[in-house]
């Protein structure tokens, strides 16, 4: 292809084979990116030709059958043996199997290997290593390893998820995947470890970046342990797009198809009105338009923000990654969430048609909604947001400055909304702001009271983890609606555009606050005058935003090809596309289908049934 941008080959091949999900999606979303990021220069020089021209196929092996969200607690042993200079993988468990890595079953050979390193008798946590599962010369499965598929799957059926597992398999030294990334004032090519002025190793034997394993089996810490996680910090940021494609392309399918979808006559006698004229289809449809351009702006946002981060780290500055860890994990539970969900009503909104495959919906669905589970279940990476909100919050009590985008945190909750009948952009963002403070802070109190009530730090933690989840989702939102709305003010649009933009962003942030006016209301921030100001103007900007509507999800440039939808079709033939679909389908190439004989003819015409059938109905 010569694409070199990762996202943009990622996209590419999805315009290929839209929401198919590449049986080598793995290859190219995980394993490659882990060598890149986590690979020594040795080892990239060794391992990335190869992988790059497919001579090492691989995925990324972490989860097992007993363990998926605790990676801490996952079985999966790496042991070294100074002896041999090699590590033992095994899987001591049935639990310990690997279960679910995508392209495992019968495509990858090779895959990186997320395991408990044990050295010198002592556990040192979970590290990757690069682990050959197959022959190069067969595809035989190599000795030691039991690999297959999963089975069928809610979706995903292009890709082999598969399981693993290890019986004392000895992998060299070597294959200990650590790329030295702290270079910090040493010159990389003059590192040879970080912590190897104590005894020089060759450099090919480099376990570098967070930590070592020296040939006598010492190990050396590593900077952070969470740098382990970098390659699911990469993947949830670029998944914010993701979703956001998602739903995009679900709005282009459910809206151009209510633009021509007529039904039910308006009033006695008269033409049936385009399904897109009644409020209620724009009530459903045009807030999700609007969340799929938020979600667009904000995929944007944190990618972009994930490789300044990345580049920092690469450089040994590890301060932001707690935020880079928070923003993505939190906005990949919040995109994944809305996507998924607005998806499901694009298709309801479709009616009978909106369950054919034939709409394109189902496969968009089930491609997006996995992602709400994989690299990291929504409601663990949004407590996982609330985990740093916390730590901001008792920051913020303490008279600290915050770090960007939280400095809303710990601001004085007594002001009331400067909502007017205008619905500024301004006073939509304070609204946004005081309801994830008051939220963050209802969450910390919560905590504080009970530890203050004798429960202890985890009990108190999980005794809160509702109100934890709900700080965190706002948290989220806050972030949608303000980067939207920074976006509309950055006056980078053309006027027209921005007018246009302006009431998507608009209806993006009050349809948020009617659809969680409790969470507004609950300590008087908005009078109910005010609330009434916000229906009316939701329901004046989809008269608004109407006439624009098609040409909003034009302007997604989606081609049929990607869509592959008789529902949104750019030419809208939505009638002739779904009878030719119809007509194709395998089962109307004979007029009679074969089980007629077998199954249906001993019930109509039993007595000109054979005998055979006869006692077969018996
Ligand atoms: C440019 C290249 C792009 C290539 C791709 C291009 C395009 C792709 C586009 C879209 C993607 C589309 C599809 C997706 C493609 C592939 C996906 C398909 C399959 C999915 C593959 C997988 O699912 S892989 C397995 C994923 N598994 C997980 O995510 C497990 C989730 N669990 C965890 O991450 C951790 O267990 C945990 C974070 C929940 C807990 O970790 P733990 O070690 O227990 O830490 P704690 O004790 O909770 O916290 C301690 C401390 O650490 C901080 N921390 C935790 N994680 C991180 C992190 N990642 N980074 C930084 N810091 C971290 C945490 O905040 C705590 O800090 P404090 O003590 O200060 O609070
Ligand atoms: C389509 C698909 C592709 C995948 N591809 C890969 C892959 O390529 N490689 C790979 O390694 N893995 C892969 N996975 C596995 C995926 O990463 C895990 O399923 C995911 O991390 C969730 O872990 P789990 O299955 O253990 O869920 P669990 O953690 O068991 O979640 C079950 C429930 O427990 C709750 N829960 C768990 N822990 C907590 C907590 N601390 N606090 C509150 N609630 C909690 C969760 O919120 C959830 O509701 C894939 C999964 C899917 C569905």
């Amino acid at each position: 292809m010569g694409i070199t941008d990762m996202q943009e080959a990622f996209y590419y091949r999805e315009c290929a084979a839209a929401h198919e999900n590449s049986p080598l999606g793995l290859h190219y979303a995980m394993f490659l990116p882990t060598i890149n990021k986590q690979a020594t220069p040795e080892q990239k020089k060794k391992w990335l030709p190869l992988a790059e021209n497919y001579k090492m196929i691989g995925t990324y092996a972490q989860t097992e059958l007993g363990h998926g969200t605790f990676i801490r607690g996952l079985e999966t042993t790496a042991t070294y043996d100074p002896k041999t200079k090699e590590f033992i993988l095994d899987s001591p468990t049935l639990t310990s199997k690997k279960y679910w890595p995508g392209c495992l079953g019968k495509t990858s050979n090779h895959c990186v290997v997320m395991a408990q390193l044990y050295t010198q008798g002592k556990s040192h946590g979970p590290h990757m290593f690069m682990v050959q599962i197959r022959s190069m010369e067969d595809h035989s499965v190599l000795p030691g390893i039991e690999v297959g598929v999963i089975g069928n799957k809610f979706g995903y059926g292009t890709n082999d998820n598969g399981f693993l597992s290890f019986d004392k398999l000895r992998i060299p030294r070597e294959n200990m995947l650590m790329r030295y990334s702290q270079v910090g004032r040493i010159p990389r090519e003059n590192m040879l470890m970080r912590y190897s002025q104590v005894s020089r190793i060759p450099r090919e034997n480099m376990l570098m970046r967070y930590s070592q394993v020296h040939e006598d089996g010492t190990y050396v810490k590593p900077q952070n342990a969470k740098l382990a996680y970098g390659s699911m910090v990469l993947i949830r940021s670029s998944i914010v797009s993701d979703a956001a494609r998602g739903l995009a392309q679900a709005c282009v399918i459910s809206i151009r198809y209510s633009a021509v979808r007529r039904q039910t006559e308006a009033y006695p006698g008269g033409e049936e009105p385009q399904i897109l004229d009644y409020q209620t289809q724009q009530y459903r449809l045009f807030p999700l338009l609007a969340s799929a351009y938020s979600l667009q702006l904000a995929g944007k946002y944190v990618f972009n923000t994930y490789l300044e981060v990345n580049d920092q780290i690469e450089k040994g500055n590890l301060e932001s990654m707690p935020e880079l860890h928070a923003l993505s994990a939190g906005l990949k539970a919040f995109s994944t969430y809305e996507a998924s969900a607005g998806i499901e009503v694009c298709r309801i909104c479709c009616g009978g048609h909106g369950y054919s495959q034939a709409s394109g919906l189902p496969k968009i669905y089930v491609d997006v909604v996995p992602g709400c589970t994989y690299e990291g279940e929504n409601t663990v990476m949004m407590l996982q947001t609330a985990r740093y909100l916390m730590k901001c919050y008792s920051r913020a009590k303490q008279g600290q400055k915050l770090p960007g985008f939280v400095q809303y945190i710990g601001q004085n909750l007594n002001k009331k909304s400067c909502m007017s009948e205008e619905v500024a952009l301004g006073c939509l963002v304070m609204a946004y702001e005081h309801r994830a403070a008051r939220l963050v802070e209802a969450a910390a109190m919560r905590m504080q009271s009970l530890i203050q009530g004798g429960k202890k730090q985890h009990e108190a933690w999980n005794g809160s983890s509702v109100q934890l989840f709900w700080a965190a989702k706002a948290h989220c939102h806050l972030f949608c609606v303000k980067n939207f709305v920074d976006a509309i003010q950055a006056k980078s649009l053309s006027s027209k555009t921005v007018t246009v933009m302006k009431s998507v962003c608009q209806l993006y942030g009050v349809h948020g606050i009617l659809e969680n006016l409790g969470e507004f209301m609950q300590d008087g921030f908005f009078s109910g005058e005010q609330v009434g100001y916000l229906q009316r103007k939701m329901l004046a900007l989809f008269e608004n935003i109407r006439p624009n509507a098609v040409a909003l999800v034009d302007a997604f440039d989606y081609p049929d090809m990607v869509l592959g939808s008789c529902l949104g079709r750019y030419d809208g033939q939505v009638y002739q596309a779904l009878y030719d679909y119809a007509k194709s389908a395998p089962m109307n190439q004979t007029e009679i289908h074969s089980t007629y004989y077998k199954h249906l003819k001993p019930l109509i015409n039993p007595e000109t049934t054979s005998d055979a059938m006869q006692f077969a109905k018996l």
